[in-house]
């Protein structure tokens, strides 16, 4: 999916709005563990629930990994669903992957052509040669960690090396990368205060999201420091919606949560323009 598609479904949708699709069987409503694939009936009612609202989704893969075989063939379902069905919606495989070239090779090949993910992300941590066999494939997207929405973000990517901060040499050393206009970054909703200082090194670039609800980050606060003229952003919210609640009603609670978020970024959308 091209970024301009990305960006002209947030205009209509008025949303910037990505749901996590973070299945835990002992968290999802009881009513569903005795269907064939409980993981696949979930995320398909979520999805029918909220794709109106919302304009991506992001399967985290620990979550399907973590059921074996039946967890990766439930996330295979997923995304066919959402192809078939929702073609214009953008989909990341949170997966966290890089290694040496010919093994992120083989993982960009397993995300973008096996399942046929829109976007992967990607951890920095082993430079430009781990990075760049993503950024080959044509319309897909690597979306690198650059400041992540946790505590530890504090142990490594904030510290001084020539006195910059290793999250800031991230966003610069990756812009002289090969192909690295399909590059996005991950940025988490908690460390929005660092935002001005991002918007400068990369203005143009999409920035996901994560951390608001759960991990308290604030969307307001998101789109002060990091809208751009493209909007830029997609605000993730996992556990918030799709766990608002594990009762008979979960998929309705989870449209009220998605049309919460959907509200305020509209608003936020009106005030930019
Ligand atoms: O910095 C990061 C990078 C990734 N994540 C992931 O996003 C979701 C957040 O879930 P919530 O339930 O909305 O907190 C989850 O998959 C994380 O692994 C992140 O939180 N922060």
């Amino acid at each position: 999916m091209t970024q301009d598609l990305l960006i002209s479904e947030i205009k209509k949708k008025q949303s910037f709005l990505c749901i996590g699709l973070d299945v835990d069987l002992n968290k999802i409503p009881k009513h569903l563990l005795k269907e064939d694939d409980p993981i696949f009936a979930f995320n398909k009612a979520i999805i029918d629930a909220t794709h109106d609202l919302c304009v991506a989704y992001k399967p985290n893969t620990a979550f399907y990994e973590a059921y074996g075989l039946k967890g990766w063939k439930a996330l295979e379902k997923t995304i066919n669903y959402l192809k078939e069905n929702y073609p214009n919606i953008f989909t990341i495989a949170d997966a966290k992957r890089g290694d040496i070239g010919n093994t992120s090779t083989m993982y960009a090949k397993a995300f973008f052509e096996g399942l046929g993910f829109d976007s992967v992300t990607v951890a920095p941590y082993m430079g430009k040669d781990s990075v760049e066999p993503f950024l080959a494939f044509e319309d897909k997207h690597t979306i690198l960690l650059a400041l992540t929405s946790n505590r530890g973000a504090f142990d490594f990517q904030t510290k001084l090396v020539d006195d910059i901060e290793v999250y800031k040499h991230v966003l610069e050393t990756s812009k002289t990368w090969k192909k690295s206009e399909n590059l996005m970054y991950v940025v988490g909703a908690t460390k929005a205060e660092y935002l001005a200082d991002i918007r400068n090194i990369i203005p143009d670039s999409f920035l996901l999201v994560p951390g608001v609800g759960a991990q308290g980050g604030n969307l307001q606060e998101v789109c002060r420091y990091g809208m751009n003229d493209s909007i830029g952003l997609l605000i993730n919210s996992s556990r918030g919606i799709i766990y608002a609640s594990n009762g008979e009603d979960f998929a309705t609670a989870a449209t009220e949560k998605a049309k919460e978020l959907q509200t305020q970024m509209q608003k936020e959308l009106e005030s930019y323009s």
